[in-house]
């Protein structure tokens, strides 16, 4: 996955410590992207990591019609003039490791009537089904046709606005609903959604392009849909999540991180478990500075959740620093049922971590009485020795990384091209930090 022998040997036991930069959030920038379609003039993104999730985009937006340029580090320029003079019938385009295409619906089926979506990617860490995206593109109106290798739609009807209750607050779910309520005919009123900030930085693009759209308290949101939306000129919000990853390696490592563009207002739920695990933080105006105490680490309970609760892609880089806290801490993954398929690598390094089907240390969720290891026991402190190790999903991966350079001797982690989809530059940026590994290949 782009990345030459996509094995690396690492030898642990260094802190990392120096400075690094962020650039916008894997979680917006993929999106900002898909809405220039619905703009009739081009649009200018600036801050886009250069990760592989954003090149399957720009490659679907080729596919399309879409002109992306990138003239200088980080900026995009998008021009959609070309939306309708591309269309072909049977586009034999591909998802790739990406869950976007899905989001191309409603841009592609306000431009062409018919849009064909293909098999979705991503991290498997469930069964992330798109029951939500389907029944919300129906109530506007669109017809769903499954096919073997993906999903077509059409739009005889045009779309409508309509009142949609999602029976949880999917980011995925919520963004359709905005890419398709702001250019369908009428009032959109949607209900259970959910409020990230990734969320929060679309409805300002999408506002930037002309769109009309009322964020209300208890996850309502109104959108009054118009006629015509033009391009936007935007700088994508930072990545909180890549931030979250680093401020874990500093403290697995007992090192020293400053996190360039890092904020507090976006980050403030996992400060504050961060600062009860016994990390330190300075937040300055050009970013935060994450760094292990000196001191030993503390145990934690935690419960992940929706915005603003703790975020889930928070949650497994974490779980390497809690292994070298004393004491119990305990992990209840509520947003999916199958999260924690990359501590079989950490146990193999010697991690204690039990995994049940419970719901432990906090409130029932979705996943309880049923067959899902999505708790988990976490008793340290261990020490973590080297292991060959293949990397499972995005998140899993940092954690093996961190493991792996916290760990005494030597390790081999495979498969970390898939790091890329959401980590930018990692391998300049573990150099910059002072790790010491070779690149296989
Ligand atoms: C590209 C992107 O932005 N990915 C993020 C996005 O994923 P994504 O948008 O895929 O995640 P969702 O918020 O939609 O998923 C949350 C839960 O809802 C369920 N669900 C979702 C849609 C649906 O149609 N049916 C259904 O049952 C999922 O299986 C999951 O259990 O939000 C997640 C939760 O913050 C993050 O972990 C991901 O990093
Ligand atoms: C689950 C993640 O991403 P995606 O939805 O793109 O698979 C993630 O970023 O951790």
């Amino acid at each position: 996955m782009g990345l030459a022998g996509d094995k690396i040997t690492i030898h642990g036991g260094r802190p990392l410590n120096g400075r690094i930069e962020l650039k916008g959030a894997k979680n917006l920038v993929t999106k900002a992207m898909v809405a220039a379609i619905l703009g009739e003039t081009p649009s200018v993104l600036r801050d886009v990591p250069d990760i592989s999730d954003v090149r399957v985009v720009r490659g679907l937006l080729d596919v399309h019609g879409v002109k992306v340029t990138s003239d200088e580090d980080g900026v995009l320029t998008l021009d959609p003039s070309n939306v309708e003079s591309a269309h072909m019938a049977d586009i034999d385009a591909h998802a790739g490791s990406s869950r976007i295409p899905i989001l191309f619906c409603g841009p592609l089926l306000h431009r062409l009537g018919e849009a064909f979506i293909p098999d979705l990617g991503g991290c498997r860490i469930g069964d992330r089904p798109i029951d939500y995206h389907l029944e919300v593109l129906r109530q506007f109106g669109a017809v769903v046709e499954k096919q073997p290798s993906g999903i077509r739609m059409s739009a005889p009807n045009g779309l409508k606005g309509t009142k949609v209750h999602l029976p949880y607050p999917s980011v995925g779910a919520t963004e359709q609903v905005l890419l398709t309520a702001v250019r369908a005919e009428g009032i959109t009123e949607l209900r259970g959604a959910a409020i990230e900030p990734e969320i929060m930085d679309l409805i300002n693009i999408l506002q930037k392009m002309g769109a009309i759209i009322a964020v209300d308290t208890d996850r309502v949101i109104r959108i009054e849909g118009v006629e015509r939306l033009e391009g936007y000129s935007h700088t994508a919000l930072f990545d909180r999540n890549e931030a979250a990853s680093w401020a874990a390696a500093a403290l697995a490592t007992e090192g020293d991180i400053f996190v360039g563009g890092a904020r507090q207002a976006e980050m403030l739920t996992f400060l504050n478990v961060y600062r009860k695990v016994g990390g330190k933080f300075d937040i300055h105006d050009d970013g935060i500075r994450f760094y292990h105490p000196g001191t030993e680490l503390n145990p934690v309970i935690i419960e992940t959740d929706v915005h603003p609760g703790f975020m889930t892609d928070w949650q497994q880089p974490l779980v390497v620093a809690l292994t070298k806290a004393k004491g119990v801490s305990i992990v209840h993954e509520t947003v999916y049922e199958q999260r924690f398929g990359f501590v079989d690598a950490l146990v193999e390094m010697g991690a204690t971590i039990q995994v049940h089907k419970e719901c432990l240390g906090g409130q029932a969720c979705r996943f309880g009485q049923r067959n899902f290891n999505h708790s988990a026991v976490i008793s340290g402190p261990t020490k973590l020795h080297g292991a060959d190790i293949v990397v499972p999903d995005l998140r899993g991966g940092f954690s093996h990384l961190i493991a792996a350079l916290s760990a005494e001797g030597t390790s081999t982690v495979s498969n970390v091209g898939i790091i890329s989809r959401g980590y930018e530059k990692f391998i300049t940026k573990l150099e910059q930090l002072g790790a010491d590994f070779v690149l296989e290949g």
